[in-house]
């Protein structure tokens, strides 16, 4: 039984006018193993045609193709792959070989789908270079051959998966008298080695040397003639099994073919790099402005105690006053350690020596005032005892305005009686500290109360100074407190509405750097397709070798994921290079480090890079796996 019979071959093709054009009519013929059999006749005659479908590349065809007894018709696409992986080797009047790939690596593209070890692959490779005359040529890269050895790299891949059939189209059409009869020496010797070569020819010395000819005329094969008796019916007796190119081959050619273009990945690399950058910036410095802003308020507020006053829907809820049973419900809250009354006083007149001077905000000593806000002095614990803001005493006395210390001064406070008149609670007190703080006067609630008794006013807290045990006990107690409609005062209950300001201000401005990336998509899609109509051709090699579409697609997929990878990573090293130059610089200034890289930003952008430069390289990669091999061979 013969090793490849075709049945009642026939082909037709639609023109581009909708017309049929019957191009092989009804063809069949059988082929053995050691046959070196030359196919001829006229141009356009359908011989191209026929070897596409002898090689598993055309499967629209009717007739049959039995390879060993298996029909090419029943196979699956992913079968015809594999077909031809195992089954068939090609040789081309152009070559044919991967510009990109060296010599040694054009033979290993075959080998990388057998089941041989890296090792026996390269030794195999090696050995059939040597075979066609090229062992020192294994590392030059297909430009640096003349045509002869081109064609002798061609011959060497075809062979590398040790296929049964050779199918070469033209293989002396490029070559000149000496190269021609080096080629038929080795096609003789394939053929002698026990394989079956096709070759498809309008050589009159090619078609003389083969083992016999057939003739295409019309579509209908007209002569078949035997020249010489067959070389050899050596069978084979082991086969090498494949499997489809796989991630880490397709990964390293797209890592060589990168290699090759690198000056338009640089800049794909850069313009990526740049919009990785800005948003991770962005976000940096939004977490540490806020982180700044934290710590600067933390830093001068006891975080542990909150002021809390009455909620009012119109008007001014520091006058609303704190009733005995808010003292019960706040102190009855978990962790409260501490409540403590509070008066604000919306102005202070303060008399020394005859000068008044009014303070724009005022309230009474709690325990959210922390003791390193103070210049000098003390905390005005005690009865009739007063703190000034450094601005506040520097009017009495610019230069040297700690001299007021423990001097008197005469304080007047605006307050109402039991009857909701105007009075004005006045006394003399002692200046025992300043503070940092700006325009501001501070008395204990024992001296405003004291102040209030002495008019026989009771007076009434404005705002309790609730404290908690532990820090961690801060947000709760807050959301507490706001549950039952309190509402908090002091800067530190600002801290949330300005931490989400920052928050998105930095992501919004992240958002518009992102407009770079969407740039760099763009860029790697526009790259992406170029490069898919550039390697149209390398396409249809490699289907032709028995490379499945999905690895085509791989192929695409991993240059994108590697460009996605390395501008992820140089963004961000330039994000963190920055944030060190910048958290240095503004170490002198402000002791805070104002831009942050968090390791979550680096996992973002990481996940993003990916990502984006994923969904750039999806319709470019399947644009080339969707490629049909007979096309993409012949793309011009
Ligand atoms: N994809 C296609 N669509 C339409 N017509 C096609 C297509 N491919 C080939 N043909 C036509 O089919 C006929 C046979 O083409 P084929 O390439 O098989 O001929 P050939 O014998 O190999 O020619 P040559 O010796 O010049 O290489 C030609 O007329 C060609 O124009």
């Amino acid at each position: 039984m013969s090793l490849l019979s075709i049945t009642h071959i026939k082909k037709s093709y639609s023109t581009v006018d909708g017309q049929t054009l019957p191009v092989l009519k009804d063809i069949t013929a059988s082929f053995d193993t050691g046959e070196f059999v030359s196919i001829v006749g006229e141009s356009g005659g359908g011989k191209s045609t026929l070897m596409n479908i002898i090689a598993g590349l055309d499967s629209h065809f009717s007739g049959d193709v039995q390879v060993n007894h298996q029909s090419l018709r029943a196979m699956s696409e992913h079968q015809r792959d594999r077909y031809r992986r195992e089954n068939i080797g090609f040789i081309f009047q152009s070559f044919n070989l991967i510009s990109h790939l060296t010599v040694l690596e054009n033979v290993l593209v075959s080998l990388e789908m057998t089941n041989l070890s890296r090792k026996q692959q390269h030794a195999r490779a090696e050995h059939l270079l040597t075979q066609v005359g090229l062992h020192d040529r294994a590392k030059v890269y297909p430009n640096q051959l003349s045509g002869g050895q081109k064609q002798r790299v061609a011959i060497a891949r075809a062979l590398a998966s040790d296929p049964e059939i050779i199918i070469a189209d033209e293989p002396t059409g490029a070559l000149d008298e000496q190269n021609t009869q080096d080629i038929l020496h080795l096609l003789d010797q394939i053929s002698a080695s026990g394989k079956l070569v096709i070759a498809v020819t309008h050589s009159q010395i090619v078609a003389d040397h083969g083992t016999r000819v057939l003739h295409l005329e019309n579509g209908q094969l007209v002569h078949d003639t035997q020249l010489k008796p067959i070389n050899s019916l050596k069978q084979k007796t082991e086969k090498l099994a494949t499997h489809r190119l796989g991630i880490r081959a397709t990964f390293l050619m797209a890592l060589k073919h990168m290699q090759r273009n690198l000056g338009t990945n640089l800049l794909i690399t850069f313009g990526g790099a740049i919009g990785i950058f800005s948003v991770v910036v962005m976000l940096a410095l939004g977490r540490g402005v806020s982180g700044y802003m934290h710590h600067e308020i933390s830093g001068n507020l006891n975080p542990t105690t909150v002021e809390v006053t009455h909620k009012v829907k119109n008007g001014n809820s520091a006058a609303v006053q704190m009733t005995a049973h808010d003292m019960k419900t706040l102190s009855n809250l978990p962790h409260v350690t501490h409540v403590e009354k509070g008066y604000f006083m919306p102005s202070v007149q303060i008399q020394y020596h005859g000068q008044q001077v009014t303070t724009s905000y005022s309230q009474t000593y709690n325990k959210t005032f922390l003791s390193k806000n103070l210049i000098s002095g003390h905390n005005p614990t005690g009865n009739n005892e007063i703190i000034l803001s450094r601005d506040v005493a520097k009017k009495y006395n610019r230069h040297h305005y700690q001299q007021l210390l423990n001097h008197q001064v005469t304080i007047y406070v605006n307050a109402v009686d039991t009857q909701q008149k105007p009075v004005v609670l006045s006394h003399n007190m002692k200046v025992v500290g300043f503070t940092k703080s700006s325009n501001t006067a501070v008395v204990s609630w024992a001296t405003i109360d004291n102040m209030a008794k002495a008019q026989r006013i009771k007076l009434q807290p404005t705002f309790l100074a609730v404290t908690t045990d532990r820090l961690s006990h801060v947000k709760p107690l807050q959301s507490k407190i706001k549950k039952l409609h309190y509402n908090l005062t002091g800067v530190d209950a600002y801290i949330d509405t300005i931490d989400r300001y920052v928050c998105l201000a930095s992501y919004v401005l992240a958002g518009i750097a992102a407009i770079s990336l969407l740039v760099s998509a763009i860029m790697i899609i526009v790259v992406l397709y170029i490069s898919v109509g550039t390697r149209t051709k390398e396409i249809g090699i490699l289907r032709a070798l028995g490379v499945q579409k999905a690895d085509i697609r791989s192929l695409f997929v991993s240059e994108a994921l590697i460009l996605g990878i390395v501008y992820s990573l140089l963004g961000l090293l330039l994000a963190k290079g920055l944030s060190i130059s910048i958290n240095s610089a503004a170490h002198s200034f402000i002791h805070y480090p104002i831009m942050q890289v968090a390791p979550a930003f680096a996992l973002f952008a990481l996940a993003t890079g990916i990502v984006i430069s994923l969904i750039a390289a999806w319709a470019p990669a399947h644009k080339a796996a969707k490629l049909d091999p007979v096309e993409a061979l012949s793309y011009e």
